[in-house]
């Protein structure tokens, strides 16, 4: 599996933190930075990750800022991402049960180290429910 991540200034360390767990794991990663804690613009750095996924060349996107707000709506702004802005495990696990989310937002200045790479292991090890949800996601995209 290779996942695509990015992030801005306020993501740095946790980004760092979660590459090392992936790597760990003998997961991929594609790193699209920021790599340092200078004030960014996170659309420069969350783009490069959806489209990576709106493109097929990865499953999955794991993308950090403050809140998690800016660059999940920048992520949602590319055909075939459904980002998940997620504070807690069980949130993950349902973004990807029942949305199929692709993408994983961490709001890092308001989640703690330990769930944040708690939410990244949930993300890649839930699957999707399918069933009644499959039509929904099928129709989270406007025609
Ligand atoms: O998504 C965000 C804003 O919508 C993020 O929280 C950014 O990381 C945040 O805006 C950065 O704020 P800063 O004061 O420039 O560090």
């Amino acid at each position: 599996m290779t996942i695509a991540i990015g992030n801005d200034h306020a993501g740095t360390e946790y980004k760092n933190e979660i590459i090392s767990f992936l790597e760990k794991n003998k997961i991929n990663v594609i790193n699209h930075g920021t790599n340092t804690e200078d004030s960014v613009d996170y659309p420069d750095f969350i783009h490069p990750v959806a489209r990576d996924v709106e493109e097929g060349k990865v499953e999955f996107g794991i993308i950090i800022c403050g809140s998690g707000n800016g660059a999940s709506m920048t992520a949602n702004k590319h055909q075939h991402v459904r980002c998940a802005l997620c504070w807690s495990q069980e949130i993950t696990k349902l973004a990807r049960e029942h949305n199929d989310a692709n993408v994983l937002s961490i709001p890092a200045r308001f989640t703690s180290m330990h769930q944040a790479i708690d939410m990244v292991k949930t993300f890649i090890a839930t699957p999707f429910e399918g069933g009644r949800h499959q039509k929904r996601v099928e129709k989270i995209a406007c025609k």
